[in-house]
């Protein structure tokens, strides 16, 4: 990869499986040390760009490189130059978090006399190098995930794709989990690539890109995005959740919708506006919310939906990207 140039530069990328154009023309490109976090609900094409960029799949057309490299004419540097780490776990439970790391290195051929060291750097890292010896069995789930991105690690590639790397943990070890990626970035000067679900994560990232129906709708800063919205989101529990939104529509213009159990919309003031959605309404509200604009809201703005509601979007990818492996 030369100096400046991208680490991940994607132009016109589409894909086709039949009738179905899954990806319509994406452009991104990724600076080399980023955190880009991708978002979007089920269905999006998250998954079949990320599988395209790692080589599984062919594009249709369009083109991308990664760590400076094309994904079709280059595919064997660009698989020596990434690291997967796949939500469904694909360690072996019977050999010790150093056997696990030692298979992978010769998968990968790093040279035999650089993987002492090379192990070492990894699994300190990641803070396991004292329980290398262990049977991954007897892990905990935050320990395994954290082998597993030593194990992305170990061969030093350019660019890491994580999806979801902290699903189904709980939140301490989920925030463990980011110091480990922050560190990461700061070690190792990697490029980040990955997929959450949750909008805490996100709002890590350097630059996020939402995407909706195989097309990029937003691509910045978390900051900008929010900027962005320029409007508070409003939620009121009621009896009669359709009423309400007529009335929203009828009485202020306001296009509202069920999400989270609430009705929901979108104000310039929500503060301002509360008491006059009491008094004019005229459907009772047991309880209304007013928050400022947060990533979600963007990923509403521009999905229609929120995360949560999008939610159970399983990235399917790294099992596609397992089996593609084969
Ligand atoms: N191998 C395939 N053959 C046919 N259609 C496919 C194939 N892979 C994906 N698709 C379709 O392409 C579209 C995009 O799917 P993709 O898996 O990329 O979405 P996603 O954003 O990753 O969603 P999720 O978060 O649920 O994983 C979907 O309509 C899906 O059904």
């Amino acid at each position: 990869m030369r100096n400046g140039e991208p680490a991940v530069a994607v132009d016109g990328l589409v894909k086709r499986f039949g009738e179905l154009e899954a990806v319509r023309g994406v452009e991104l490109q990724v600076a080399a040390g980023e955190i880009f976090g991708f978002l979007g609900p089920n269905g999006a094409g998250k998954s079949t760009t990320i599988n395209m960029l790692c080589t599984l799949l062919r594009p249709t057309s369009g083109s991308a490189r990664v760590a400076g490299h094309d994904v079709v004419s280059e595919r064997d540097d660009v698989r020596r130059n990434i690291g997967l780490v796949f939500q469904d776990p694909t360690l072996d439970n019977y050999l010790t978090g150093e056997q696990n790391l030692r298979f992978h290195a010769e998968l990968y051929g790093v040279p035999r006399a650089l993987v002492p060291e090379r192990m070492r750097q990894v699994l300190e890292m990641v803070g396991l190098w004292d329980r290398r010896g262990d049977r991954v069995e007897i892990y905990s789930g935050g320990m395994k995930r954290r082998l597993e991105i030593a194990r992305g690690l170990l061969h030093s590639p350019r660019v890491l794709f994580l999806d979801e790397p902290t699903v189904g943990l709980d939140p301490q070890t989920r925030s463990s989990i980011w110091d480990y990626i922050r560190r990461l970035k700061d070690a190792e000067e990697i490029t980040i690539f990955m997929t959450t679900h949750y909008m805490d994560e996100a709002e890590f990232c350097d630059r996020i890109a939402i995407m909706d129906q195989g097309t990029i709708v937003a691509l910045d800063t978390p900051e900008a995005l929010k900027a962005g919205v320029g409007k508070d989101r409003v939620q009121i529990h009621t009896d009669d959740d359709g009423a309400a939104i007529e009335a929203l529509r009828d009485r202020f213009g306001l296009e509202a919708k069920v999400a989270e159990g609430a009705v929901t919309f979108a104000v310039p003031s929500g503060e301002a506006f509360v008491p006059r959605l009491f008094a004019e309404l005229g459907v009772p509200i047991r309880s209304v919310s007013v928050s400022r604009p947060s990533l979600d809201d963007v990923f509403m703005s521009f999905t229609g939906s929120t995360i949560r509601d999008a939610e159970g979007s399983a990235n399917d990818w790294m099992r596609m990207a397992a089996r593609g492996r084969r």
